[in-house]
């Protein structure tokens, strides 16, 4: 493409580095040796002068905001790029309705994300924060006899059996947990001996045999609010939630009530609706929740190997090559 910058890299609209939801250095790194970024940033400050340049947009953990206006302003887009799995938080029928591709980068974040999914679970479980609190804080009394819950041999309801999920299924295999899951189809390949996971049709009957159920499912306009009151009463009073999917999967407030009436006794939260939570939110209070902030992919080595497979998604549709990761 021929452009004013005396190469033939495309110029991407991305978002700064410094910015709450920015690109980390790593990944400037690996976008700058193939594209000529605009930051978002400076593309505000100079719409005219990058509107006509920009052919695409690399999205870093949901940002910048993908909207009409945004569009509007960038007549020769063509592509827009996401480093990550979950596309729910953009508008796909408005892109469409544009002509603009959208590409992902799942299955390369399966092992990580599962690897955190079982971080929460057990960090929730053996109350490794409460802990490390109670180590440090001289006004917390130290005590041998503080105790969690049992994981080995515990039973596990996974809900979404799709890659993270297995991935998750085979380390609670490892540890010799009972596995159920529910999914809209069936996967033989989880109920093989390797994992031994056993089907069931619905959360009615998961949930009651549970004692701790990770959330793996992608957000959709059926999952949306799929956890609120009625599945929260399904649950033993001795079961830990997890959700490393999407917060808007469970309904916030049915999760609150459910944790200070102790109908469950704990969740384990990478993500929650809304992401951030506002400082003063009632669950941010509640010792028996483990968060972190949305960490699922977040190694190094996972990032940025997403973001390469992101640049090559977004190379890949500007030359018109068939796209192994297209979302439309
Ligand atoms: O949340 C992270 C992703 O969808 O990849």
């Amino acid at each position: 493409m021929a452009d004013n910058s005396g190469n033939d890299k495309p110029f991407v609209l991305a978002s700064r580095p410094d910015d709450e939801k920015g690109i980390p250095y790593y990944g400037v790194d690996i976008l700058k040796k193939h594209v000529n970024v605009v930051w978002y940033e400076d593309f505000l400050k100079d719409k005219a002068k990058y509107s006509e340049l920009i052919q695409g947009v690399i999205l870093w953990v949901m940002a910048p905001r993908v909207d009409a206006a945004l569009l509007d302003a960038l007549p020769n887009v063509k592509v827009i790029s996401n480093v990550g799995a979950g596309v729910n938080f953009l508008d796909l029928d408005l892109l469409s309705s544009r002509g603009l591709k959208v590409c992902n980068t799942p299955r390369i974040l399966n092992e990580t994300t599962a690897d955190m999914g079982m971080t929460l679970l057990l960090a929730s479980a053996r109350r490794l924060l409460e802990g490390d609190q109670m180590v440090r804080d001289p006004n917390i009394k130290w005590q041998i006899n503080f105790c969690g819950r049992q994981v080995s041999g515990a039973t596990l309801g996974i809900v979404g059996m799709g890659g993270i999920g297995y991935a998750v299924a085979q380390r609670a295999h490892a540890f010799r947990m009972n596995i159920f899951y529910h999914n809209r189809t069936r996967r033989p390949q989880a109920e093989e001996e390797a994992v031994g996971a056993q089907y069931c049709a619905s959360l009615e009957e998961l949930l009651p045999q549970c004692d701790f159920v990770i959330i793996m499912t992608p957000l959709t306009a059926e999952t949306k609010g799929m956890f609120g009151k009625k599945q929260f009463d399904l649950m033993k009073p001795s079961s830990t939630i997890i959700n490393i999917a999407r917060g808007g999967i469970i309904n916030t407030a049915a999760l609150l009530e459910a944790l200070q009436n102790k109908t469950i006794a704990a969740a384990a939260l990478d993500v929650t609706d809304p992401e951030p939570l506002p400082d003063d939110h009632p669950l941010l209070k509640l010792q028996n929740v483990t968060f972190t902030p949305h960490l699922g992919s977040a190694t190094v080595q996972t990032r940025s190997n997403m973001m390469s497979l992101a640049v090559q998604n977004l190379l890949d549709a500007l030359s018109g090559k068939p796209l192994v990761n297209q979302v439309i």
